[in-house]
């Protein structure tokens, strides 16, 4: 690529539009959400149950992008984010607000009529909590951000069971609460080694303002609460076993890979230091753990 090529605006294309989206978070966003759908004590007609799955992900796309559009500021201070489509000057803002506004309107009416008005109203809650909570509240603001504005990534299994159910009972609450609670750690995990690029953009994340030790015992401190919930649907009989087996194994792996994060006291180095596959592992995790919800919600239906 040129250096013509970086500078001059050029006219955005599909590839813009997707990248707005935070195509691969809105995957485990996406899934957690079909988990929920599908670990729900109901069937659901696969055209309704395909649509609701369709508005959390159009949903997820417009808050990314919406997210995209308030922090070009930041973005274009931030390695990993100054060639999205707004810094690099690919797209203007008023073409990503229109998206975002747009995306997000038909994504909460489509759920309201389609499937129903719960699930609609938990999708909009959502929205507006990444985008004004997080986004415009907190981020700037507070090294508790994504603690309270993290929230908004743990709704959709409850979207999801909403939508099935139409109602949302402590199942559904619990989802949320494992979601809730492992973001620090899937956050600060990976903040310890990127952390640099936020001090570079004065985003006070919690090993910038904090620092590395206390960020550490942050770590430490999120996953206990996220052991005990991501476990409880088991001894409350939510679940059987074959989910009590699975977030037994996998939350004592992310448990130990934790207490080596909260233990280290020297600064990580390159390759897979253990942040690095404390936060790959928090990714699997979730995949896994509300895959094994699934599994045991259809085998001992
Ligand atoms: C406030 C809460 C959260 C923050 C601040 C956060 C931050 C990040 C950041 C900075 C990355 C690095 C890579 C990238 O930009 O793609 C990342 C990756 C990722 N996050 Fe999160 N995250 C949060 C919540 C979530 C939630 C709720 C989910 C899904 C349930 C999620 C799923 C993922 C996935 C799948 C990746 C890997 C993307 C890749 O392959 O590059 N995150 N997260
Ligand atoms: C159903 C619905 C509306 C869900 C939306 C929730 C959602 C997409 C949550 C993910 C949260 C997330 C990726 C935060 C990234 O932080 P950041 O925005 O600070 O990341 P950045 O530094 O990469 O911009």
């Amino acid at each position: 690529m040129t250096a013509a090529t970086v500078t001059t605006p050029i006219a955005a294309d599909w590839r813009d539009f997707l990248a707005l989206t935070k195509p691969r978070v809105l995957s485990l966003v996406v899934y957690t959400g079909l988990c929920g759908l599908l670990a729900a004590p109901t069937t659901i007609h696969p055209v309704i149950g395909f649509t609701a799955i369709l508005c959390i992900a159009l949903a997820a796309g417009a808050a990314g992008t919406l997210n995209q559009w308030y922090e070009v500021d930041l973005d274009s201070r931030m390695k990993r984010t100054a060639k999205r489509p707004l810094p690099a000057g690919r797209m203007d803002r008023d073409t990503a607000l229109q998206f975002g506004v747009g995306l997000s309107i038909f994504s909460v009416v489509l759920m309201g009529l389609a499937v129903n008005l719960v699930a609609a109203a938990i999708l909009a809650v959502s929205i507006l909590f990444y985008v004004l909570v997080y986004t415009v509240w907190l981020k700037r603001r507070t090294p508790q951000n994504i603690v309270i504005g993290g929230a908004a990534g743990a709704f959709p299994p409850m979207i999801g069971w909403a939508a099935a159910t139409g109602d949302v009972t402590l199942m559904p609450i619990l989802l949320f609460a494992i979601i809730f609670l492992w973001t620090p750690p899937h956050f600060w995990a990976l903040a310890l080694f990127v952390e640099t690029d936020y001090a570079n953009a004065g985003v006070p994340m919690l090993p910038v303002v904090a620092g590395e030790r206390v960020t550490r015992q942050h770590v430490g401190l999120y996953t206990i609460p996220m052991a005990a919930v991501a476990i409880a649907p088991w001894p409350l009989g939510f679940t059987d076993w074959i989910y009590g087996t699975v977030a037994v194994a996998t939350t004592a792996i992310f448990a130990v890979l934790a207490l080596i994060v909260t233990m280290r006291t020297s600064q990580p180095g390159d390759g897979m230091t253990p942040e690095k596959k404390l936060f790959k592992f928090s990714i699997l995790y979730l995949f896994i753990l509300f895959g094994a919800l699934v599994v045991d919600a259809q085998v001992f239906a």
